[in-house]
């Protein structure tokens, strides 16, 4: 049996398409959001989605006792308080959902499940992938890291789908860092088309996003070439060019002026976060500081873009 804890948009997708070859138990803390799960087969956070008769959800964590991998699917800053509850459940293994940096701890979804779970391994699942996707069978495919190649070999057999492929790596830092980030340079993308600046601007943004994802999760011990794979170049591919990202639409209602979408957009503390690391390793990430003055109604996108536009310059690969 596979549990999934969080019954959010992801966390649902995953049970459904799981479901295709597992017994999979999808938890949720809303006895009322489960109860209604049970009546009417319907997924809240996926309209028109009908959940198949192989997910049980349930609002009891005991439920998930015996769970041969626990997947993961709550936004990243709840996570850290979720684990004390997961602990005793005592899983084969965990695998994170989750995109973004702890802003706690300033670490990844893996160290933090570490740090309550020792003794548990640890991967993290990341990519371009929508939730609606997934949940409609549509083909997606995934990058799972993990540390242990054995253990990662045996995930991506027990997750992999008919339509969902996974590639795996034992770089998690890479797999995690690729995930959260781009979520920030995708706020920034959408700031800069909402506020009608261009497509060629939102282009140079994703390109120099790239290599501020890159100078930040190199410098903290990931490969280049995990950002280049699905977690990294793939997920900013998706995200940076989609109004149905969170992040993309958190950025193009800034840019534009409009009411704030009220959805789960994990861009904003882990720009925060990326930009605490990025000082404590003197590095500069102006794109990801333009962010977060945006987010935080520090700087408009025309003055941001006016000052990204007047730094110094410089060469292609400067560090
Ligand atoms: N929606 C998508 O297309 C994708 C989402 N993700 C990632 O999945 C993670 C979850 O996102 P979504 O499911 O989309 O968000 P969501 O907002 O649809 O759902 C989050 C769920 O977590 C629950 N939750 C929040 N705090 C909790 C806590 N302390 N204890 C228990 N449950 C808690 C909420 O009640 C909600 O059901 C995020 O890190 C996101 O970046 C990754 C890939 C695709
Ligand atoms: O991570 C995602 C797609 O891969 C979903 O992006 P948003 O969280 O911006 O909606």
């Amino acid at each position: 049996m596979i549990g999934v804890v969080g019954a959010g948009a992801f966390g649902t997708a995953l049970a459904i398409t799981l479901a295709a070859r597992s017994e999979v138990r999808l938890w949720a803390r809303s006895d009322a959001a489960v109860a209604r799960m049970q009546t009417h087969r319907d997924a809240p956070r996926l309209p028109g989605v009908t959940l198949p008769e192989t997910v049980q959800p349930t609002s009891s964590l005991a439920d998930l006792r015996g769970a041969t991998l626990l997947v993961l699917a709550v936004p990243m800053q709840s996570l850290g308080a979720l684990l004390p509850l997961i602990a005793p459940l005592s899983p084969g293994a965990t695998v994170a959902a989750c995109k973004g940096i702890d802003l706690a701890t300033l670490t990844g979804p893996t160290t933090v499940i570490g740090a309550h779970l020792p003794e548990v391994p640890a991967a993290v699942l990341s990519g371009p992938s929508f939730a609606k996707d997934i949940a409609g069978g549509l083909p997606t495919a995934l990058a799972l890291g993990c540390a242990d190649d054995g253990v990662g070999a045996s995930l991506q057999a027990a997750l992999s789908t008919p339509t969902l492929r996974l590639y795996r790596t034992t770089d998690t830092m890479g797999v995690e860092l690729g995930g959260a980030l781009k979520n920030v340079i995708a706020i920034a993308c959408g700031a800069a088309m909402g506020a009608g600046l261009g497509e060629s601007a939102r282009a140079a943004l994703m390109t120099r996003g790239m290599a501020e994802m890159m100078r930040l999760a190199t410098c903290l011990g990931a490969r280049a070439e995990t950002l280049m794979g699905l977690s990294g170049l793939g997920d900013l591919a998706l995200t940076c060019a989609s109004p149905a990202s969170r992040n993309y639409a958190l950025g193009q209602a800034i840019g534009a002026g409009t009411p704030r979408p009220a959805a789960t957009t994990e861009g904003v503390a882990t720009a925060t976060a990326a930009l605490a690391l990025a000082r404590k390793h003197g590095l500069d990430l102006p794109v990801t500081a333009a962010t977060v003055a945006l987010v935080a109604g520090d700087l408009t996108v025309e003055n941001a873009m006016a000052d990204l536009l007047a730094r110094d310059l410089t060469t292609e690969d400067a560090r």
